[in-house]
């Protein structure tokens, strides 16, 4: 397979700016409406950071992946990059190859439906991605129709043109058909087909393979891979699934939390991961062979809530390296006590009635009072929960403990998110990569 992300071919000549795509401190934030309770209750409303602080630049004829667990942010810089979602700060810059620098992250109407002929998005449902009373003809030939570029015989030869690059032939057979007559793997073909046929410099293919048989994906994505060779195409592959992402990309973007945590040449990722949440989505791969399965090692805990992430490095609730300056806090805390006592159960009613309610560690901050037994006392039971377990790095993170009223107040070192900084030849934003 070749795939040196060279973006030689038709479509596109060369001699313009090596990226098509800057994007620069991306914010995607979604208000979400609290109901008519919450307003009454003067609660604010939540804020999810979907795409938070993300600089990346899409290289001309490249396939650049986006990786990361569900929620990670993935689906909403793909929408982003394509002006389908609006930005809530930072800056999105598309340089056409032949219309100059756009700035896509202040468009709007027209301009944005124009942009639509330039770069184009693939879903990951191909059967919901087309309408079941369109015939394949009509629905493959509906940009071409909407943006009026053609029409009745030159309509009908672009079509037939684009089924066949994308192995839809011969081309009789599928004009008149309508979607429920194909195979799913047929139905994103066609899709592609419509994607490709207002000859785009851009395809951003959220989930494209995922929905479909095993045995059709790398036909597809085969596919894929020659009409970026014979078009000049650059490709934005979304996916969970670093699998296909390595088969796939010439380049990987790791997400967490509506951030990129690590990117780099698809080679280096998998030789060399740096960031330990890229670690552990490599050690998640399930293993081809079942001989040879290795067991799924998913880091510790739960994806946290994207309303309020955690502070710090968003990952360091489940890092397995953590060390003391990844923001650790008050939620961390709680999350200790708890898991000390589904541990120590016998423990529980005497040292719950000496630390007292937990709710007020719900709010993230870097000073947490706990306790209502007399500050001697619970200083002395959160020494015992440390020595059951020094190594935990929650502790390192501490930086003084002192006596508030009838209890304590922990405060832990502040930490700022960590940036994404060089690290060989890959960039990785955690703190045991500093600058
Ligand atoms: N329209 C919206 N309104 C509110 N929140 C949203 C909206 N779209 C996405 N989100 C939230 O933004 C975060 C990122 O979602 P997104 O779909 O981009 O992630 P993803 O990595 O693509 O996940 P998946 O693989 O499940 O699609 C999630 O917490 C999600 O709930």
């Amino acid at each position: 397979m070749s795939n040196d992300g060279s973006g030689q071919g038709g479509g596109h000549g060369a001699g313009r700016h090596e990226n098509v795509l800057d994007v620069d401190d991306l914010a995607v934030h979604f208000q979400l409406q609290g109901g008519a309770l919450s307003r009454l209750l003067g609660l604010q409303a939540r804020v999810v950071k979907a795409v938070d602080g993300v600089s990346v630049q899409l290289r001309r004829g490249e396939v650049l992946g986006l990786v990361g667990e569900s929620g990670s942010g993935k689906t909403t810089l793909g929408r982003a990059l394509l002006g389908l979602v609006p930005a809530s700060g930072g800056r999105i810059t598309y340089h056409s190859a032949s219309k100059g620098d756009r700035r896509v992250s202040e468009m709007r109407g027209a301009e944005l439906r124009q942009l639509r002929t330039d770069l184009q998005m693939v879903f990951q449902d191909p059967h919901a991605a087309l309408n079941p009373s369109m015939t394949i003809e009509e629905a493959v030939g509906h940009p071409l129709v909407i943006h009026k570029i053609a029409s009745g015989r030159a309509l009908r030869m672009q079509v037939a043109e684009a089924l066949e690059r994308v192995g839809l032939s011969p081309v009789e057979r599928f004009l008149s058909k309508y979607p429920s007559d194909l195979s799913g793997g047929q139905k994103q073909r066609a899709v592609i087909a419509r994607a490709i046929i207002l000859n785009p410099e851009v395809l951003v293919a959220d989930e494209p393979v995922s929905m479909l048989d095993m045995s059709v994906r790398a036909k597809i994505l085969q596919l894929m891979l020659d009409l970026k060779q014979e078009m000049g195409l650059t490709y934005v592959y979304i996916t969970h699934d670093l699998a296909s992402a390595k088969y796939f990309c010439d380049r990987i973007a790791i997400m967490y939390l509506g951030r990129i945590v690590e990117i780099g040449p698809t080679e280096e990722i998998f030789a060399n991961p740096r960031h330990p949440y890229t670690k552990a989505l490599l050690k998640a791969i399930p293993e081809p062979d079942p001989d040879r399965m290795v067991p799924r090692d998913l880091p510790r805990g739960e994806i946290p809530d994207a309303a309020e992430p955690p502070l710090g490095c968003s990952f360091h609730p489940r890092c397995s390296e953590a060390v003391a300056g990844c923001g650790w806090e008050s939620r961390d805390l709680r999350a200790l006590l708890e898991e000390h006592w589904t541990r120590k159960l016998e423990a529980y009613d005497d040292e719950k009635a000496l630390i007292g309610d937990l709710d007020g560690l719900d709010r993230p901050s870097t000073t947490a009072k706990v306790g209502k037994g007399g500050a001697g006392e619970v200083r002395a039971l959160l020494d015992r929960i440390r020595a059951e377990n020094p190594d935990e790095p929650l502790w390192s993170g501490v930086r003084g403990i002192e006596p508030a009223g009838n209890g304590v107040e922990v405060q832990f070192q502040p930490a700022d998110s960590p940036q994404l900084r060089r690290a060989g030849s890959v960039d990785v934003a955690c703190v045991l990569y500093p600058e």
